[in-house]
């Protein structure tokens, strides 16, 4: 890996939707940006301004768009399905809004998934990566509990193990405290920021808390699909 690359660069990236009506809705407007590793980046903007549809492209959520979106200097375009989810298992750690834990799901199953996924780890790896993550996040003790009897911010914190559970160089949180209250929230944020600080983990926060992503290094702003850089501090 070269340390000089961006670990995330975005050029002339552009999607549309398909509204019921048959009119083209533009999501994401020409967007040029870089992330470099170790850092955090806030996108903030009004709500339908296309934080979340930008933020499904980073993490390799939707392939429906045009420009280029590169890791580590390496273009995606032409990756197969299997090739991006195998990327984003492997360095990717995604966290949203509303948690989407499986409910069926113990927290150590939810948060089993990824290694389930990547299938590289042993039993025993798997088991010692969930111990930690569930650790880290300080919820050991309901590792045999069903995400329905977690609160808002417990089950956030399942959410932010099942994304740290693979070590990923990058994190990319929709709305992660929104539904959480002020106190709740400034933990679940902290367990990022650590991320950041210790391990020198990539991450993206869209939010629309001001004091949450003035947490961040830098503040990028959306307005009706197009990125604005706001400050670098
Ligand atoms: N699949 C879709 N079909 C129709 N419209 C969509 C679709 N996905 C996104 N949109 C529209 O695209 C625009 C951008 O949506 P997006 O969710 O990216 O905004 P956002 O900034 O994340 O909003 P919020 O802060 O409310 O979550 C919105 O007007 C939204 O309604």
């Amino acid at each position: 890996m070269n340390d000089r690359m961006p670990i995330i660069r975005l050029s002339n990236v552009s999607a549309n939707v398909r509204l019921p009506n048959g009119d083209k809705l533009t999501t994401v407007r020409n967007a040029s940006v870089e992330f470099e590793k170790g850092t955090s980046t806030a996108i903030v903007g009004k709500s339908g301004s296309g934080k979340t549809s930008i933020a499904s492209i980073i993490g390799l959520l939707n392939a429906q768009f045009s420009g280029t979106l590169e890791f580590n200097g390496e273009s995606v375009d032409g990756w197969s399905d299997a090739r991006r989810t195998k990327f984003r298992c492997a360095h990717i750690g995604f966290v949203f809004q509303n948690y989407s834990l499986i409910p069926h799901l113990r927290v150590v199953e939810n948060v089993a998934l990824p290694l389930e996924y990547s299938r590289k780890y042993t039993k025993r790896k798997m088991h010692r990566r969930i111990s930690n993550a569930l650790q880290s996040v300080g919820l050991s003790d309901r590792a045999s509990a069903f995400p329905s009897s977690l609160s808002g911010g417990e089950q956030q914190r399942v959410a932010i193990a099942r994304a740290l559970v693979t070590g990923p160089d990058i994190i990319i949180c929709d709305e992660p405290t929104g539904a959480l209250d002020t106190e709740t929230g400034n933990a679940v944020a902290d367990l990022l920021f650590d991320r950041v600080n210790q391990d020198h983990t990539t991450l993206i926060l869209v939010t629309h808390d001001p004091q949450l992503a003035s947490k961040c290094q830098r503040q990028i702003i959306m307005e009706r699909g197009e990125l604005h850089a706001q400050n670098d501090h």
